[in-house]
């Protein structure tokens, strides 16, 4: 009598065991299958996928186009045409299937997008607080940006934008500009000594990804704090940890073949929002009695009606830092890589510099960095042909009409930002040339379609931080050019690939001389 129960409570966990792998069967078998065919009536074509990996496992496949090597071909020839080596799953796609296309990661869709007139007639269907966000990214990169900015998405993201777009004003930058002056500066004195030492190669890459970071540390949450510097270390270590894996996004049960890194994450991430919620709570206090002239200062001084929660403001500081520093950085390591084979420009911005602001270089007055229009032109063009930010990602959450095509909701879109700035119908025959002079007298370089340039993404969600980057842009390069002159090292390899953002795979080094 008293075993009577057993097999009804056997009979409840076979059906729930049924209905567990029938939902699975459905969401990962059934449900992709008829978004393929949907994809398939509504116009798209693409690489045909395989369950349960999509496409993955033709994108792990290696390039086999090798860039080039400085030693064997003279710093002159290093190519910018680098789509089929950062990209070459993508640009293999290109050829068979167009500029538009469907491919899968895993399970989920991903509508590839390289043609900036669909692009635009796409963003004209739906405005900034009606876009989505990768739900797969989302929860891949949930302990990096949590709910900060770059990820949330209608009501609350125009909550959040209202609330930190203010912060980025050019008052507010201006007061920033001594931190960022006194990271370069002592980066600069590594330098120094480095060379007088005898030694004139230099990583730039590191040594500049370094000092972003501080700066970005110290404009963002003050790192004098000493939870401030732990908070970077373990930041950074999050990075490392998230991006140096293959991570098999999209695949059913995807974190499980990672498991190790995946687990580390959450464990660092959940370390981080600790270590963030105190420096909060105690910058909180001190608010009132301090004037702050950091980014989370003035996010606590604009958030005086508790818009965001604290726990929101821990994810906007990680935002910060994730979104900040190595763009920024990278920005600046492209730049030295360009003007290190073409001489001519270095001379063209150090006359320019001077011309600018004459000698007092110690005494750097930010108004007039403004005046400084060669060097942006240099900016606009490395940002063209190296772009930091290689793709924008955007979720559909109702079905987009393009013509006669139909994006339906749901649909991830991948744009690829590398392919439009580079492509040859948009930008000429000089497509892959260093040219900045194309950006002279055009803030759109002379593309043929004005929404080819896209360095900082596009429409509403375009990058809050652009004028923090174009302010440290401007101080660390006319610190840098005023007390050196570089040129490539034998040693340097052409390599540029994707870890999150696009990056020289071997590092940058450069021959650092003193000016004089
Ligand atoms: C060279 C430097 C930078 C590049 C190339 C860059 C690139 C981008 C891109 C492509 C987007 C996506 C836009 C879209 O979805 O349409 C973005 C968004 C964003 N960026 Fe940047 N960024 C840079 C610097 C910064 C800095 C310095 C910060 C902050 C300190 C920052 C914070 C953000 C945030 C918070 C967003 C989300 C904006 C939103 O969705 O409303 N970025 N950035």
């Amino acid at each position: 009598m008293e075993f009577s129960g057993l097999p009804s409570v056997f009979a409840f966990m076979a059906v729930s065991f049924l209905l567990l792998l029938l939902k699975l069967i459905f969401s990962w078998w059934v449900s992709p299958i008829r978004t393929h065919v949907k994809l398939k009536k509504c116009g798209f074509a693409g690489p045909l996928p395989s369950f349960p990996f999509g496409n993955i496992e033709e994108m792990k496949k290696k390039s086999n186009i090798m860039i080039s090597d400085s030693s064997s071909l003279g710093s002159s020839n290093v190519t910018h045409d680098i789509h089929s080596t950062v990209f070459p799953y993508f640009s293999r796609w290109q050829n068979s299937h167009g500029k538009v296309f469907v491919y899968w990661l895993g399970t989920e869709p991903f509508l590839y997008i390289a043609d900036p007139e669909f692009l635009k007639k796409m963003s004209k269907e739906v405005m900034a607080k009606r876009w989505g966000k990768p739900k797969v990214f989302r929860n891949d990169r949930d302990p990096m940006f949590g709910n900060g900015l770059v990820m949330v998405e209608g009501n609350d993201w125009v909550r959040h934008r209202h609330v930190i777009a203010p912060a980025f004003s050019p008052l507010n930058l201006k007061a920033m500009a001594s931190m960022m002056v006194e990271s370069a500066t002592q980066m600069i004195e590594r330098w120094a000594a480095q060379l007088n030492s005898g030694n004139p190669e230099i990583d730039v890459e590191s040594e500049i990804i370094a000092t972003a970071a501080d700066i970005i540390a110290r404009t963002s949450f003050g790192m004098g704090d000493g939870n401030a510097k732990e908070v970077f270390k373990k930041l950074r270590a999050l990075q490392m940890t998230l991006f140096k894996t293959t991570r098999y996004v999209g695949v059913p049960f995807g974190n499980y073949l990672n498991i190790k890194k995946t687990l580390e994450a959450k464990k660092l991430g959940k370390e981080i929002d600790r270590l963030l919620f105190s420096v909060i709570t105690e910058r909180k206090k001190e608010a009132k009695s301090q004037s702050q002239t950091d980014l989370l200062g003035l996010l606590l001084k604009e958030n005086n009606q508790q818009k965001l929660s604290v726990s929101e403001l821990v994810d906007e500081c990680k935002t910060f830092f994730f979104g900040g520093h190595e763009t920024t950085a990278l920005a600046l390591t492209w730049t030295l890589l360009l003007l290190a084979t073409h001489e001519d420009w270095q001379n063209q911005l150090r006359d320019e510099i001077k011309k600018v602001l004459g000698d007092k270089i110690d005494e750097l007055d930010i108004n007039l960095l403004a005046d400084l229009k060669k060097m942006k032109c240099v900016m606009n063009e490395v940002l063209r042909l190296y772009p930091p930010a290689p793709n924008v990602q955007r979720q559909a959450r109702e079905d987009i009409q393009v013509d006669n095509l139909t994006v339906p909701n749901g649909t991830n879109m991948w744009i690829d930002v590398v392919a439009i700035h580079h492509d040859p119908a948009l930008w000429g025959k000089d497509a892959n040339e260093f040219k900045p002079e194309r950006f002279m007298d055009d803030a759109n370089g002379g593309c043929f379609h004005k929404m080819g340039y896209l360095p900082f993404g596009f429409g509403g969600r375009m990058c809050v931080g652009r004028n923090l980057t174009f302010m440290e842009y401007k101080i660390v390069l006319t610190l840098l050019l005023s007390r050196f002159r570089f040129k490539l090292a034998p040693s340097y390899h052409h390599s540029p690939a994707i870890m999150l953002s696009l990056r020289p795979s071997n590092g940058l080094p450069l021959i650092v001389e003193f000016l004089n």
